[in-house]
């Protein structure tokens, strides 16, 4: 019988994971299963080489602020693997953090901005940000969510712990 594998890669899922993207990959290790994939995990964490190559699903999760600054100090001697994995149409779950770093700026709550790899159009500004209206600015963003994917019909649920506010840039979609 055929043996079906998915290489899942998760980056830095160690430092990542604040609100337990570890799940993320439990969720579709489960589904995975009931179909008779296998599902081969492997952290990439700090230091650790990354090959686009090697990969058929990657997570990205999210993080608070300071992890979030240790990792974008990391990730340029990735970024340009990442860059080619979603260049060739790699799929990729980014969360939060995750998401904000695939992006141009990302700027902390206490004003900071650092940069993220650039391999995606938006920016982040931070919760005080003159940018934002006056019905978003000060406001954390908590909660539960769910979210309809209008192109293919899906809803997503999920969980949203944080302050920065992420604007997509030309040729990025909700
Ligand atoms: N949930 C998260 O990943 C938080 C991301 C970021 N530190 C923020 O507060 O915007």
């Amino acid at each position: 019988m055929t043996e079906y594998k998915l290489n899942l890669g998760h980056l830095y899922g160690d430092l990542m994971n604040t609100y337990g993207d570890y799940g993320n990959y439990l969720a579709l290790k489960y589904y995975a299963e009931q179909i008779g994939v296998k599902i081969n995990y492997k952290l990439i964490s700090l230091h650790d080489p990354f090959k686009a190559d090697d990969y058929d699903i990657l997570l990205f999760g999210g993080g608070q602020d300071y992890e979030e600054e240790v990792v974008a100090k990391d990730l340029p001697q990735k970024s340009g693997e990442i860059k080619k994995y979603i260049e060739n149409n790699g799929s990729l779950l980014a969360v939060c953090a995750g998401f904000q770093l695939l992006g141009s700026t990302i700027q902390f709550a206490d004003g900071k901005t650092i940069e993220g790899i650039g391999v995606m159009p938006h920016k982040t500004v931070n919760l005080n940000s003159p940018k934002l209206t006056d019905r978003m600015r000060g406001k954390r963003l908590i909660g539960n969510i769910v979210i309809k994917n209008n192109e293919n019909g899906e809803t997503y649920h999920g969980f949203e712990n944080h302050q920065g506010r992420t604007f997509l840039g030309k040729g990025e979609k909700h």
